[in-house]
């Protein structure tokens, strides 16, 4: 097969002549007397077009009949970011005859196909016009709708009109046809993609979310996330930058990242899915105090922050957790998840024994959470500054390491990080130390755990305070106070099968419960609200279990300055060992 592709021949461009060669796996050409080699992996050629094509501003074809062009992956610096930023190549070539011309447009075509069967060739996008700094449908349009035509990608295209429209549309309407489904916005759209998907999944394959002990099944469709949204979060630690068209790039060449997702569960119910956080604490007061200023957009965060650490609150809790296996890997560990990790790697044949590739994940049925083989619980008590649960880094651009630095994306586990009660200025140093290279575990009152499950409730005693609070406190109507009163005290489960979660309280209901109020309650609370990517649960004792890979998105994982770097000049001669020569 590799010897069918393999085509060799003189190639101008500009008045220079090169020798091109196409291996198969590689598109090399060098300057005839010259050693420069520019190589690139067929499977990081973007585009094979005839004629000499431009595509910025617009897209214009000179047709010479004996020319064609190739665009491709051409990394560049990464302007402090921990990952490189994609950009797009483009080198136009001149063939001695028509012919050739063609049997270069037509090898090099067959050889992308054949070495990135990922590809998608046609997606469903949703556009959250208000997300982040409301700039959705601009970079979409200018950015990365032009990529897409030139790599031959159809999209229907969804301006979302409300919340969670994206999730309805993908639990309910037909997909047939398409090859994945792309966000444009932040991390709360797509948590509406995982949320629609994995939904729409399991009811397919007659599965009860609910349950947290069932296996659930992975997700065939692939996830883009073009970030356009506030923390970015799942963005920047599955690609290490907030690039539009870097993240465009990674899904026309179809690159796949599976994921962990966390299942959060209260009595039983299933309330949401979470990749990035599941905070109690100071983030989850910090994300009730923002919602009141969203008008500030990303800022929002900042501001709240200050606030809220400001106010100095501490909360009491009981909490359990189960160990992964400390043998496979350690929170404190120092290592990172970068593209090609070993550890995500070895935990793929552990989550999948039976399929012997990627491509046959999908049936496979393991469980990992069977009561015999869970291990054991251990259960501590005390009051937390926060107590925070990820599947991955969670790194962002506030912070470059993120929550728990050495977490993996795709080990089947999740990060504890307890941060025991403390004074002000030890709090402010550890938050400060998320903000650089510092380890903030390195603290006496801070914890970290790898673990596969968590269950969180308040001491006996707190659930009548909260509930207490929430009926005095309330400043809603009389319907506020009844939804409130519903869900606190016996009504979750019904209403959670009617489908209310924390996401359908209307920014009027967040304020009045003085749970989600943030700081305007004169008396300190004594419980907080969770942070679950974003959008604030309506119940404080949860259960959470984290589901190896269970989505899958147009991504590789951080590819750093160290482990990968642009070596076209460098051709196969790389002593790096860089991504694209291993
Ligand atoms: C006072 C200095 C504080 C410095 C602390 C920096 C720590 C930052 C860690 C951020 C972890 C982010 C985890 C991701 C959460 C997102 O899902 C969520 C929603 O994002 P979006 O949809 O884009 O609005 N973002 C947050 O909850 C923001 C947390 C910010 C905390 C300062
Ligand atoms: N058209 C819309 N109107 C209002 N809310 C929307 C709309 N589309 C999506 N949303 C909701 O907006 C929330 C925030 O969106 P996101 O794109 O994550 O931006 P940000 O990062 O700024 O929070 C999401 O939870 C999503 O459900
Ligand atoms: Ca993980």
């Amino acid at each position: 097969m590799e010897t069918d592709l393999r085509l060799e021949s003189s190639l101008w461009v500009g008045n220079k002549r090169y020798r091109a060669v196409l291996t198969g796996w590689h598109f090399n050409w060098t300057e005839v007397d010259k050693k420069k080699t520019i190589s690139v992996p067929v499977a990081e050629v973007i585009g094979v077009e005839e004629g000499r094509v431009e595509i910025l501003p617009h897209k214009s074809v000179e047709d010479k009949d004996k020319d064609f062009t190739v665009f491709y992956v051409k990394r560049s610096s990464n302007g402090g970011s921990s990952g490189l930023v994609w950009k797009v190549g483009r080198t136009q070539f001149s063939c001695p005859s028509r012919v050739l011309r063609d049997q270069w447009t037509k090898q090099l075509r067959t050889a992308v196909k054949l070495h990135s069967p990922l590809r998608p060739q046609r997606l469903l996008v949703f556009i959250n016009p208000f997300g982040g700094k409301k700039k959705g449908r601009k970079i979409f349009h200018s950015v990365v709708a032009p990529l897409f035509e030139l790599a031959g990608i159809s999209c229907h295209v969804i301006v979302t009109e409300r919340a969670n429209q994206a999730r309805d549309h993908l639990l309910k309407k037909d997909l047939t046809g398409f090859d994945g489904v792309v966000c444009v916005g932040g991390d709360g759209m797509f948590s509406e993609l995982l949320h629609g998907l994995i939904g729409r999944t399991q009811q397919e394959a007659g599965l009860c979310e609910n349950d947290p002990t069932v296996t659930l099944q992975p997700c065939p469709l692939h996830i883009g996330i073009i970030p356009a949204g506030s923390t970015d979060c799942v963005c920047y630690a599955t690609v290490g930058v907030i690039d539009p068209v870097t993240s465009a790039l990674h899904i026309i060449i179809g690159d796949s990242q599976p994921l962990d997702v966390c299942s959060v569960h209260h009595t039983s119910v299933l309330v949401r899915y979470s990749v990035s956080l599941v905070g109690y604490g100071f983030y989850g007061d910090v994300l009730a105090e923002s919602e009141k200023h969203r008008w500030m957009g990303p800022l929002r965060y900042d501001y709240s922050g200050a606030m809220v650490y400001l106010s100095n609150r501490s909360y009491a809790g009981i909490v359990q957790y189960l160990p992964a296996d400390p043998l496979l890997s350690s929170p404190r560990d120092k290592t990172r998840c970068l593209s090609g990790c070993s550890v995500c790697s070895r935990s793929t044949e552990r989550l999948f024994p039976h399929s012997s590739d990627s491509g046959s994940l999908y049936s496979a049925n393991f469980s990992q959470f069977n009561s015999d083989s869970e291990g054991e619980w251990v259960r501590v008590e005390g009051r937390f500054r926060c107590v925070s649960l990820t599947c991955m880094s969670s790194s962002c651009p506030r912070s470059p390491l993120g929550l728990s630095p050495s977490a993996h994306l795709a080990d089947g586990t999740g990060d504890l990080i307890l941060v025991w009660d403390t004074h002000p200025l030890g709090f402010l140093k550890f938050l400060h130390r998320h903000t650089s290279t510092q380890d903030q575990f390195d603290l006496p009152f801070v914890e970290v755990h790898r673990v596969k499950a968590i269950r969180f409730c308040l001491p006996a005693g707190k659930e009548e305070d909260a509930y207490e609070e929430i009926v005095e406190q309330s400043s809603g109507t009389d319907e506020e106070r009844g939804y409130i009163e519903t869900v606190s005290r016996s009504g979750s489960q019904q209403r959670l099968a009617e489908g209310h979660t924390g996401r359908d309280l209307t920014n009027k209901q967040k304020t009045a419960n003085p749970f989600l109020c943030g700081l305007c309650c004169s008396k300190s609370p004594s419980v907080s609200v969770w942070n679950c990517d974003g959008e604030i649960l309506p119940f404080t004792e949860i259960l959470c279990r984290i589901h190896g890979q269970l989505v899958r998105l147009y991504a590789r994982g951080i590819e750093n300055s160290t482990a990968a770097h642009d070596c076209s000049e460098e051709g196969d001669k790389c002593e790096r060992r860089c991504i694209l020569h291993k």
